[in-house]
């Protein structure tokens, strides 16, 4: 199983200080930022585009800090270049947004970044078994996308376990509701990249939460 990498999602952060916020969690040990897209039309939310990713880049500098990428878009083709430009690192698109997936996934490589795909909790893990090869990472959503602080569905891990027996070198991501309380859950199942809003941002201490988080994973590897 690849290494655990712990990220932050600025969602649960103070938008009004994305700056700040997104120094505190690098300064807390995180490995890399999660930054939630979301259109307002694949979910019913809206949050932030390529210029404030623009902007959050502007101070901090590229290879210092790792822009994971979770669009939550409708026509994800549309917003590849904007976010390469804007300096995001991963690129993860969701499986039900196209139908394109493989011109999609050359795409993101051409444009530069790495390419994940995110599957909703509805959507079967089989799926993207022959993306995979192409892939950098897959994101098994652990809630209905759309809103941070929701409550961790648990009955999303066979289809962690599913991959990770079948990719064992392949970052799983999970996203949804991951603290202390679900994090070895999570981890028993495969999961190595790990996105927490709520439960970094909202810790009493958000790197000890990190620490912790990061702990839980490698204690699963050495089974
Ligand atoms: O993509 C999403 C929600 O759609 C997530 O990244 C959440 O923002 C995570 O927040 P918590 O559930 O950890 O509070
Ligand atoms: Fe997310």
């Amino acid at each position: 199983m690849p290494e655990a990498k712990i990220a932050p999602s600025i969602l649960a952060g103070d938008f009004a200080n994305l700056e700040a916020e997104c120094k505190r969690m690098m300064k807390c040990g995180s490995d890399w930022l999660h930054i939630d897209i979301m259109d307002g039309h694949f979910v019913p939310n809206l949050t932030i585009g390529a210029p404030v990713v623009t902007c959050i880049r502007g101070k901090l500098p590229k290879g210092e800090s790792f822009f994971d990428c979770h669009m939550m878009v409708s026509d994800p083709e549309r917003w590849v270049d904007d976010f390469a430009k804007a300096g995001g690192d991963l690129y993860c698109f969701h499986y039900e947004a196209t139908t394109e997936h493989e011109a999609l996934i050359d795409k993101i490589h051409a444009a530069g970044m790495r390419a994940g795909c995110a599957i909703k909790p509805k959507t079967p893990a089989a799926v993207v078994f022959d993306l995979v090869p192409k892939l950098d990472m897959v994101l098994v959503m652990t809630v209905e996308p759309g809103f941070g602080g929701q409550k961790f569905m648990k009955d999303c891990m066979p289809k962690v376990e599913e991959l990770r027996s079948k990719f064992p070198d392949l970052d799983i991501e999970v996203d949804g509701g991951l603290s202390m309380d679900t994090i070895d859950i999570a981890a028993d199942a495969g999961a190595n990249v790990i996105v927490a809003g709520t439960g970094v941002f909202k810790a009493k201490d958000p790197k000890e939460a990190i620490a912790a988080l990061r702990a839980a994973v490698n204690k699963r590897q050495l089974k």
